[in-house]
Parts: C-alpha cells; sequence; structure tokens
C-alpha cells in the first residue's frame, strides 16, 4: 500500500525520458548550465553546478539539474554526486533577483521550479551524495540536506540563514533540515539564521565528513556510495522513499497551497524591504 503510493506520488512528479540511449549523458536538452561525467570504472555520475559567478539557483539553472538528475536515473548510473565547478561556492542558494518586486507568473513558475528541484533530488532512486566544495546558504544548503550524504571542504559555510533578511522557509524546507539535524538544533539554527562552519557543521551533523581537496570530496562521497553494493537496488530505492516518504508528502499534498502562501509572503513589504537591505549588503560588502 505504502509502496504503491510513494510509486505513485513519483510518477506525479517525474515524467521520466527513460525512452532515450542516454550513455552518453549529453546535455542537449538543456542550457548547459550543469556538467555531468560519469566514471567508467564506479559507474558514479558527478553533476557539476556551473553557472558563474556564485551557482545562484535561476529558473535555467534548476531546469538544467532536474532535467540531469533524469538523466543520470535513467541512464542507471551507480550513484550521483552533486558538486559544484565553482571553488569557491557550491551554490549560493535562489536567485535573489528573481524574488525583488517579482513578476507574479515568473515567481509563480519559479517557486514550482524550486519544489520540483527538491523533489527530484529527494527522491532521486540512486544513492545520492554532495560534495560541497565551496558556501553552501539557503537554497544551497537545502540541495546539499536533500542528498543522502554531505562532504565539505574546510573555511566554507554552510546553513539556512533566511531570518536575518526576513525570509520564512516552508515546512519541507525545514522537514529537509530536520532530515539530518536533530530538531533543537534545527530550530534553533533556523531562528538565529545560523550559517555553520565546516567544523561546527561536522560537529552537529550537517556534514558527514571533511576533506582536504575536491578531489578527496568526491573520492569520499564515491566511498559512500560503494556501501550500498550489496544492498538490491530496487529495494534500497523503495527504503530511500519509504523513509522520506512524510517529508515527500508533506509538499506533495498541498503543492498548489505551498506556493501560494510563499508568492504571498516574497509580496509583503516586510519580505521585499528585508531583500532590499539584503541585496544592498550584497553590493556594499565589495
Ligand atoms: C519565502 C522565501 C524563500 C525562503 C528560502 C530562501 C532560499 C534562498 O536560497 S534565498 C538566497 C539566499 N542566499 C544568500 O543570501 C547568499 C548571498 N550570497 C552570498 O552570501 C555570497 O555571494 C557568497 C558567500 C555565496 C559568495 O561570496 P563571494 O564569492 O564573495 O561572491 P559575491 O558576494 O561577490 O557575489 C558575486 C555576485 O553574485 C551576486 N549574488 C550572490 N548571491 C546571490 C543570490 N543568492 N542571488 C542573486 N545574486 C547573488 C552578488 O550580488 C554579486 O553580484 P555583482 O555585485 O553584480 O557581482
Amino acid at each position: 500500500m505504502l509502496r504503491n503510493s510513494l510509486i505513485g506520488s513519483l510518477r506525479q512528479i517525474k515524467p521520466i525520458l527513460c525512452s532515450q540511449s542516454l550513455r552518453s549523458l549529453s546535455n542537449g536538452a538543456n542550457s548547459g548550465l550543469t556538467t555531468i561525467e560519469v566514471d567508467d570504472k564506479s559507474g558514479i555520475a558527478t553533476l557539476s553546478m556551473n553557472l558563474p559567478p556564485v551557482n545562484t539557483l535561476t529558473l535555467n539553472l534548476m531546469h538544467d539539474l532536474i532535467d540531469s538528475i533524469n538523466q543520470i536515473e535513467c541512464n542507471k548510473s551507480r550513484g550521483l554526486i552533486l558538486t559544484s565547478s565553482n571553488d569557491k561556492v557550491f551554490s549560493a542558494g535562489l536567485d535573489l533577483k528573481e524574488l525583488y518586486k517579482p513578476d507574479q507568473e515568473r515567481l509563480k513558475e519559479f517557486w514550482t521550479i524550486f519544489q520540483d528541484l527538491w523533489l527530484a533530488l529527494h527522491l532521486c532512486g540512486i544513492p545520492t551524495a554532495a560534495a560541497i566544495n565551496g558556501h553552501a546558504p539557503a537554497a544551497g544548503c537545502i540541495m546539499a540536506t536533500a542528498c543522502e550524504y554531505r562532504v565539505m571542504l574546510p573555511d566554507f559555510v554552510i546553513g539556512v540563514h533566511a531570518t536575518r533578511f526576513s525570509f520564512l522557509v516552508s515546512k519541507w524546507m525545514m522537514l529537509s533540515y530536520q532530515s539530518v539535524l536533530p530538531r533543537r538544533i534545527v530550530e534553533r539554527a533556523l531562528n538565529q539564521g545560523k550559517l555553520f562552519s565546516t567544523q561546527e557543521a561536522l560537529e552537529v551533523g550537517l556534514i558527514d565528513e571533511v576533506a582536504g581537496s575536491k578531489k578527496e570530496a568526491l573520492a569520499q562521497c564515491a566511498a559512500f556510495i560503494g556501501t550500498f553494493d550489496k544492498a538490491n537496488p530496487i529495494a534500497r530505492t523503495l527504503t530511500k522513499r519509504m523513509c522520506r516518504d512524510s517529508d515527500v508528502t508533506e509538499l506533495l499534498r498541498d503543492r498548489a497551497g505551498d506556493l501560494r502562501a510563499c508568492v504571498d509572503y516574497i509580496n509583503t513589504p516586510l519580505f521585499q524591504e528585508g531583500l532590499s537591505a539584503h541585496l544592498e549588503g550584497l553590493k556594499e560588502k565589495k
């Protein structure tokens, strides 16, 4: 029963393009803001975000990420490692320009694709890991927590600092955080708008390991993916989805409601003023 509902909900959100032959994993259908490299020996795919300067989650980058995740899954790769081709920033989170004085139809499209991206990563059928080779604030952190394992390089920050600029996270984002961290830590960190240093993130369990270099981080993620070798892939996928069912159901139950609530909130003066000050702060930093 539960398995059927999981499979059913997956069908709803993932029009899988598995009819194509995808071993080459070309990015022809997308804007080229992601690259996929499959290691011939291990069969593990590395998915890199490649949108200078800081991998902000624009509509196009989110579209390309979803497309790439689908391709990697369809190609029956053994696992997926999410990383960045920028050596300072994993992802700066949502594109703030899309949220400032937004065009209403575009904002709806933007939020819907952000929901889609989270679902695609959260329900990805193969093992996933994030090689966090740079800062990962806000939605950068949420993407990492949607993966099953996190390896981070030193001297960067990760966390959801939304309250610092009057942002309110959706419940499914909070649950994503809470699937990795104890509830009391999530509550405090979200309220404080805390960005954890790599060391702090390791201490609280937001990340699983620290790596000395990107190469090491990728190797550590690959070693994690290798730990599933003895598991039957279908049983593993169904078990993963069963473990994640309640978090995902929270969003799938009322996607339209979440969209409405977020769009309404983004349009409030409280949010727009906080965002304006945050954007100014980013400019002044220079
Ligand atoms: C209901 C509401 C939603 C709630 C959930 C929210 C989710 C989100 O993800 S909101 C996004 C929050 N993200 C941030 O606040 C990150 C802001 N960025 C930074 O802190 C830094 O850029 C950095 C630490 C990620 C990297 O620092 P650095 O390498 O020094 O790069 P710059 O700060 O100089 O940035 C270069 C360039 O990019 C612009 N920029 C940075 N982040 C964003 C962004 N998230 N959206 C749009 N643009 C961004 C920055 O302004 C610079 O632009 P230029 O001045 O034109 O070069």
